[in-house]
């Protein structure tokens, strides 16, 4: 009983997103399918008019219902396909409502802990097929339903008149056939859900195949046959619990077709011998005929839409759960953060990405200065980047907090923290887009502001370059986007790619902190040394932190932090922690020896 609850509860749901969506077409829909719904009722009375007149001799009234009935065939061959296109508006209608929804909640989540859950990227692949095409049993098909239920209604009234005991054997043959059909619709949406690792699985092998950025790797170790086989199995998987679905709704479709033969057949009978015994006219026994396979047609049908509805509204079910997900990083505090006035401090922050796995931080406590340059350096998996993370509040700290002039930025929207920064990622983006919107996104509503725009590239000295490209800054820097007309799409080098991304970074030129993780790895000596300079320029006077391996690039930074086994194990100055003799001494002489010798 709440199952069915739970189900009418979105079947509301569904209908005021559809109302929303396109309410004139859902009113064309109900209207085509009054019309519909009476056509097969109307049809088998003109029938049998037709055929009584002419045994009757009554010809001119035979010529009428004639008249009648070819009416009702152009009806029968014009709602059809008007219907098919009010319900393809409207499910596009829908679609793009539940998108929209959908993905603005996905927006919404400001964390990454949720993209890194199996579970939740189960239930997301599920809610992305909970499309508005796949909404369309529970919205037009509503109307198809209401249809069928006029013409079973109208069949059964006439069935009835010729005998009660037929309608009620028609009637009660459905009730199994419903039972099986929702039976069958749970399997369904519970086989796709089971199988969701799988289809995700085959698209991330099936796009390890197709999408350039995989296809160097995937050329050199010779990966095509073993990617296409792991693709293969995972199709097999999927196919696998489709045959089995299949087989089921064959078996129980087959018997339940079966129970309606045995049903029409024992009703032919009957008819035929009223008729013989002269209880039925000819014209009856037409009606009657019509009458049942109309009447067993339409609760096949009926029964095939409330099958597909549950089906839908199971599916439904996934995109409910997404967009009704609470928010992940919850922040009850002012919205806005004042700028920067004194510093930022780590207060013995102890952070783990899940419960199962090691500690990554371990107490750290570190205090950034408003208008410090500090660096962060310790070797491959030490935590730098995360710690740049939980910066960005793309995590809370387990245990400790992080506070930005002394306010917890857990009290922070996250949109209002992030506002305030210009970060570098390791691991940038290059997006398939012009190079002004390379540029640009780092800050949307500097997007249309080409001098913003240069002025970025020429802090991350990218600005000459651009200028040789075909088109300058409206350059499509993609070459599986570009228009096939003009072919001017190009690649930049990756160097070239990370200046850029820099630039996007410091398009945000007002922002309290800038934070620059591996700035200069892809770099060249030359411009390393350049962007360096001109980095130091940039980064005087404001507060920042820099990730990087090459010690010769931290030295200049007021302090520098080395991080080890999680903690804090070294700070000070270049000149202090050569003095130390320590962990940041022997980096910078194991590299140093590394130059010498070359
Ligand atoms: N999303 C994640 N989920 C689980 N563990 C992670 C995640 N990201 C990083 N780790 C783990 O956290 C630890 C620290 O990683 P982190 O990327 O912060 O190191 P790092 O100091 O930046 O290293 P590098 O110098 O190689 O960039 C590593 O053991 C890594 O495996």
């Amino acid at each position: 009983m709440t199952k069915t609850r739970e189900l009418a509860s979105q079947a509301a749901v569904v209908w005021r997103l559809c109302w929303r969506a396109g309410r004139s077409l859902a009113l064309g829909q109900l209207a085509l399918a009054v019309l519909g719904g009476l056509l097969p009722t109307a049809t088998a009375w003109l029938t049998k008019f037709v055929v009584d007149d002419l045994v009757a001799a009554r010809p001119e009234r035979a010529l009428l219902d004639a008249g009648g009935l070819l009416l009702t065939g152009v009806a029968a061959g014009v709602l059809p396909p008007l219907s098919a296109y009010l319900q393809a508006e409207l499910s596009r209608r829908m679609d793009r409502a539940m998108q929209d929804e959908l993905y603005n909640r996905i927006n919404g989540f400001q964390g990454l802990a949720r993209f890194e859950s199996p579970g939740f990227l189960n239930d997301l692949n599920m809610a992305v097929q909970a499309s508005g095409g796949a909404m369309r049993p529970v919205t037009t098909g509503l109307f198809d339903a209401g249809r069928t239920i006029i013409t079973l209604v109208s069949l059964l009234a006439t069935l009835s008149l010729l005998s009660p005991v037929m309608a009620a054997l028609v009637t009660a043959a459905a009730v199994p056939a419903l039972f099986a059909s929702l039976a069958l619709t749970k399997g369904r949406v519970g086989t796709m859900a089971r199988l969701s690792p799988s289809t995700r699985r085959r698209v991330f092998y099936s796009s390890l195949i197709t999408d350039v950025r995989g296809a160097k790797e995937t050329r050199l170790f010779g990966l095509g046959g073993f990617l296409t086989g792991r693709m293969l199995t995972e199709l097999d998987t999927i196919q696998d619990g489709e045959r089995g679905l299949d087989r089921r709704d064959a078996r129980t479709r087959s018997q339940l077709a079966l129970l309606s033969a045995v049903v029409a057949g024992a009703g032919l009978v009957w008819a035929v011998y009223s008729a013989a015994s002269g209880r039925l006219s000819v014209g009856d026994v037409t009606a009657f005929v019509a009458a049942v396979a109309g009447a067993q047609g339409a609760l096949v049908g009926l029964v095939g839409s409330v099958a597909m509805a549950h089906q839908a509204l199971l599916l439904f079910a996934y995109h409910t759960k997404m967009t009704s997900l609470p928010d992940d990083l919850p922040s009850d505090g002012d919205a806005v953060l004042p700028p920067l006035r004194t510093g930022i401090e780590l207060r013995d922050v102890w952070f783990r990405y899940d419960e199962s796995k090691p500690w990554v931080l371990r107490g750290v406590d570190l205090t950034l200065a408003h208008g410090e340059s500090l660096a962060l350096v310790g070797l491959n998996g030490a935590g730098k980047s995360t710690l740049i993370k939980l910066l960005c509040r793309f995590y809370d700290p387990c245990r400790g907090a992080i506070l930005w002039d002394g306010v917890d930025i857990r009290d922070v929207p996250p949109e209002e923290l992030r506002r305030r920064m210009g970060v570098l990622f390791q691991d940038y983006m290059s997006y398939d887009l012009t190079v002004a919107e390379n540029i640009g996104v780092g800050d949307l509503e500097a997007l249309g502001d080409r001098q913003k725009i240069e002025a970025a590239a020429s802090r991350a000295d990218i600005d000459m370059a651009i200028e040789s490209l075909p088109r300058g800054y409206d350059t499509m820097l993609s070459r599986i986007f570009a228009d096939e007309d003009d072919d001017q799409g190009v690649s930049l080098s990756g160097g070239q790619w990370q200046r850029l991304a820099l630039a996007r970074t410091l398009l945000r030129d007002e922002s309290d902190l800038l934070i620059l993780d591996e700035p200069s790895a892809g770099l060249d000596a030359q411009a390393e040394h350049e962007i360096h300079a001109r980095l130091r320029t940039h980064r005087a006077g404001r507060t920042s932190l820099l990730v990087s391996h090459r010690l010769g690039a931290v030295r200049e930074a007021d302090r520098i932090v080395v991080l080890g086994g999680g903690r804090i194990i070294e700070r000070g100055s270049h000149d202090e922690l050569i003095g130390l003799d320590g962990e940041y001494a022997r980096l910078f002489a194991i590299q140093a020896d590394g130059y010498r010798t070359v």
